[in-house]
């Protein structure tokens, strides 16, 4: 306890004070540290080659899953106690991690949490590398790395250690002594950790070994049986620990909308400062959404607190290039000072040179000799990597002891490279983007003159070439930086300016042309950026305009607009939570358009939009997909048919799928695919929680293999719809619900005649022998039929003369003239009114409203109730197809009878077979 209380103290010390970027005037960590959004889970919600460009795609949180709080990083995400040993937390650079674990471990040093841990030892790989091979016992080596520990004497540590050791007990919540160790920063690991090696030796825990296998037995659990470990690492190192040695994983996923809001109210204390900062990053959609990224958050932080202090009144820079360019002038400002300004330029230009020499060759990391091919000396650089430390940090040597390099953000390298294009064209009139690949109009084009206009088309051409975009968000700062506007901030760094908006113009233009052509919808997201960049705002606003007026499908969309609205909907403010393509355009058409954002979204609403097998296609490589983020997926009432399924089935197999939830009601399945969907659920079984597969028919065998599945303790499967099963169900569209109906004659008003089987109504001038019945219609010519309807169901009928075709609870009155007796005149029926002169309106409530006149003669309507849904659907059916007349959207609350009211004498209705 005295030792616990010991290091609380000095901790508190050490991670009281949050260190960010160069600031030498250190800041209180709680007056930062701002909540992150941590979930559950191994899914890395990120592409690892090139996480910015992902984000826009990938990250809308996640609404079924539960954030986890940092306090509970070590309980079950389930809510039930489960031992936990080792948690890995995930989570791309600049995301978090390392403020992640300052946090928690200062929580605890000041008692806020987790005060059931005796002592925590939290080390970094970065401090833990150069120790690689070195013997130490383990109270050598947290004393060694963690300074604060060194007033625990070694022999104390040792008591503990051979106590948890010794006492065989591998459960921490049962352990005498309640231990935790940190390794933060698992990416940055020189260690040789590969923790199925056999380490024979002997496990005394007092004993010298070599660090790496100190910590292999750590994690691997020989040592120490029953202490923590809490690991983080970025998605690329994490397959290090295998998942056998692993009882958690979490992922840090930065910041949501909300918390970026309140980083800026930590940030910004005056109100309307912060305000004013807020509303102007919403507003600025690339850099809202690069702000989930907390280092980026800080970027834009720096620059909007000195552009608000140094221009009063001055525009707050709105696209990626203004902030970055800002940024690299602040730092450059905070700079001359210190070191004079040639060198801090000198030394940025030489930056620039290897940002775009080694962006060339996809490198993100470089080595002392990259450095010095660009012109860097290593020995100034380290003078000056001291300087420029935010924006180049030297990194973790991996490669023996050769010392590594990287930008502080890959989107630093990127702005930097675009800066050296730029550069090199108006300070030396020099083309750098020679090296292949050449194509011919690219050859073509560099033995003419340079110009901007040039430069800028090659640099489109290649990042359109790219397969993996690895040029996309250079190109966007190369663009960016041709504006005027951005070229003036950076004077110092460029000789003067060369930017002619007729040269903008006409790159615009270049680009809209490309948006036509069929490219990746990938690279026609990161032209539209690009026109942001340029302050081109044009096809945005045309497809606002559109999103505007209603439903898109009125509209016949170029392939540039399309690409537009995708644009819009990824980096719109409202969540993405769930996607509704009706709201749209129920077409398939549509769906493939806009197969992004469905990527991106975590709810997708595709049922009755006429999708085909077509579409499986598109969905199963969506749900395969590593930057998927779909957990829940309504096809129902389409006819995907058997084939649908199986291609969707590939998607379902795939480990990244992460579908939770599944629906394919009504799509025309037959035994041969569910058996399919039951082999592919075999093969990842631990996903799907629920499938509806109502109305469809899946035959004994399918039933049979999906209700194992149910009960197979291996699946997540926990419910399963079969229900309204049967042949039937394999009809197309609609017809798959039709149910036979029959007129109930105690219903009928005494002028209806019955016919065919009680199948055909006709209103007569003489009364019919009817019995006497309380559930008789008294004075309106209107009967019922005998079923009430709950499910899906579907019928037509052929009218003549005047007539209402409706749908009514049964507690519909019968007696006396009122309108609470008129189907359509109260709430509790609904109504189509076909008149003679074959006009159509529809009647709720006695309200009525109107439907535009449609030209065709037939005299067969169909009704298509969906009581779950809540739907009530009128069709009329011409040559054979139904042509949609109105839609009511409501809950039912009672089962709903068909009725029908004749209105004039003559007027008949029969119900038809089908
Ligand atoms: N919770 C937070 N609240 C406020 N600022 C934060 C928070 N998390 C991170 N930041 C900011 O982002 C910067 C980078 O965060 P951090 O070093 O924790 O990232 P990381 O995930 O460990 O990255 P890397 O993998 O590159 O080491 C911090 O210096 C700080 O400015």
């Amino acid at each position: 306890m005295f030792y616990k209380q010991m290091l609380q103290s000095n901790f508190q010390d050490k991670f009281m004070c949050a260190q960010e970027g160069w600031t030498e005037d250190k800041l209180h960590l709680t007056d930062i540290y701002t909540e992150l959004y941590i979930t559950a889970g191994y899914d890395v919600h990120i592409n690892t080659q090139h996480e910015v460009r992902q984000i826009e795609k990938v990250w809308k949180p996640a609404e079924p899953e539960k954030p986890i709080r940092p306090t509970d990083m070590f309980k079950h995400p389930s809510g039930d106690y489960r031992p936990i040993k080792t948690v890995m937390t995930n989570g791309i650079a600049g995301i978090g991690k390392t403020f992640l674990v300052h946090k928690f471990v200062l929580d605890w040093a000041e008692q806020r949490s987790n005060q059931d841990v005796h002592l925590i030892f939290p080390f970094t790989f970065r401090q833990l590398n150069p120790l690689k091979g070195e013997k130490f016992s383990l109270a050598e080596l947290i004393h060694e790395c963690i300074p604060e520990t060194v007033g625990i004497p070694q022999e104390a540590l040792n008591y503990i250690f051979t106590d948890v050791q010794s006492s065989g007990i591998t459960n921490y919540d049962k352990s005498k002594f309640k231990l935790l160790f940190v390794f933060d920063g698992l990416d940055e690991s020189r260690l040789h950790l590969d923790l199925h090696s056999e380490d024979i030796r002997s496990v005394d825990v007092t004993k010298a070994a070599k660090t790496d296998v100190l910590l292999r037995k750590l994690i691997n659990g020989k040592l120490l049986r029953s202490a923590r470990i809490w690991v983080t690492t970025r998605p690329a190192a994490a397959n290090q620990i295998p998942r056998e040695f692993i009882s958690s994983t979490t992922e840090v996923r930065g910041f949501t909308d909300q918390q970026k809001e309140e980083y800026f109210r930590k940030r910004f204390k005056g109100k309307e400062e912060a305000d004013k900062l807020i509303s102007h990053i919403v507003t600025s959609r690339s850099l809202h959404i690069m702000c989930h990224i907390p280092v980026f958050c800080w970027i834009t932080a720096t620059v909007l607190e000195d552009v608000l202090k140094t221009r009063e009144g001055g525009e707050l820079p709105k696209t990626l290039t203004e902030m970055y360019a800002e940024f690299l002038m602040f730092q450059i400002d905070r700079t001359k000072e210190k070191y004079g300004p040639e060198k801090s330029i000198q030394y940025i230009k030489s930056l620039a040179k290897l940002a775009f020499e080694q962006l060339e060759k996809g490198n993100l990391i470089f080595y002392e000799k990259d450095l010095r091919e660009s012109g860097i000396d290593f020995s100034e650089a380290s003078v000056c990597s001291g300087v420029f430390t935010e924006i180049f940090k030297e990194d973790r040597g991996r490669k023996g002891k050769d010392k590594m390099f990287s930008f502080v953000h890959l989107s630093v390298q990127e702005f930097l490279a675009a800066l050296y294009v730029r550069m090199s064209l108006i300070n030396s009139n020099k083309n750098v983007m020679l090296s292949p690949p050449l194509s011919l109009k690219i050859l073509r084009l560099l033995f003419s003159k340079i110009s901007s206009k040039k430069i800028n088309k090659i640099s489109i051409d290649r990042a359109l070439q790219s397969s993996n975009g690895h040029l996309d968000l250079f190109l966007r700062f190369l663009l960016g930086l041709s504006l005027q506007t951005n070229q003036d901030k950076l004077q110092s760094l460029l000789k003067k300016t060369d930017c002619r908006s007729k040269t903008n113009q006409k790159t615009i233009q270049y680009i809209k042309e490309k948006l036509s052509e069929n490219l990746s919808p990938e690279r026609n997201i990161n032209l539209l950026h690009c026109l942001n960049e340029l302050n081109d705002r044009s096809l945005i606003e045309e497809i606002q305009q559109y999103l505007s007026s209603g439903s898109l499908s009125t509209y016949e969309l170029s392939p540039a607009q399309w690409s537009a609205l995708v644009f819009i909907l990824l980096s719109s403010e409202e969540d993405l939570h769930v996607f509704d393509l009706k709201k749209y355009s129920a077409s398939e058409e549509a769906l493939l358009r806009l197969l992004l954002v469905v990527k991106a979204s975590k709810t997708a609403l595709l049922s009755s939009c006429n999708l085909s097998e077509r579409t499986c296609e598109a969905l199963s490589s969506v749900l395969s997909s590593q930057v998927s983020s779909l957990t829940e997926l309504d096809l129902s009432n389409n006819d995907l048919k058997d084939l649908g399924v199986m291609l969707l089935s590939s998607g379902l197999e795939s480990p990244r799928c992460a579908l939770k939830i599944l629906r394919l009601s009504g799509c025309q399945i037959s035994e041969e695919g569910c058996i399919c969907l039951a082999s592919a659920l075999k093969s990842n079984p631990s996903r799907l929680r629920e499938l509806d597969l109502s109305y469809n028919h899946p035959g004994d065998l399918g039933v049979k293999l999906l209700t194992a599945g149910l009960k197979d303790p291996q699946w997540r499967l926990d419910s399963l719809s079969l229900e309204h099963s049967g042949a039937q169900r394999l009809k197309p569209g609609l017809k798959k619900y039709f149910c036979e109906l029959a007129l109930d004659a105690n219903t009928a008003n005494r002028k209806l005649k019955l016919s065919d089987n009680n199948r055909q109504v006709t209103a007569v001038t003489e009364k019919q022998p009817f019995s006497v019945h309380p559930e008789r219609f008294d004075v309106w010519l209107q009967l019922l039929c005998t079923t009430g309807l709950t499910g899906r169901c579907y019928w037509e009928v052929e009218w003549k003369g005047f007539v209402f075709i409706a749908v009514s609870y049964r507690s519909v009155r019968r007696r006396g003239n009122s309108y609470d007796c008129r189907f359509g005149g109260n709430d509790h029926s609904w109504s189509l009114r076909c008149a003679e002169d074959e006009s159509f309106s529809v009647w709720h409530n006695n309200r009525e409203t109107a439907i535009p006149s449609s030209s065709s003669a037939s005299h067969r309507v169909a009704v298509y109730v969906d009581w779950p849904a809540g739907t009530l659907t009128f069709y009329r059916i011409s040559s054979g197809s139904p042509i949609h007349l109105y839609t009511f959207h409501t809950t039912f609350s009672k089962p709903l009878y068909p009725g029908f009211w004749l209105v004039s004498h003559g007027s008949s209705v029969s119900l038809c077979s089908l």
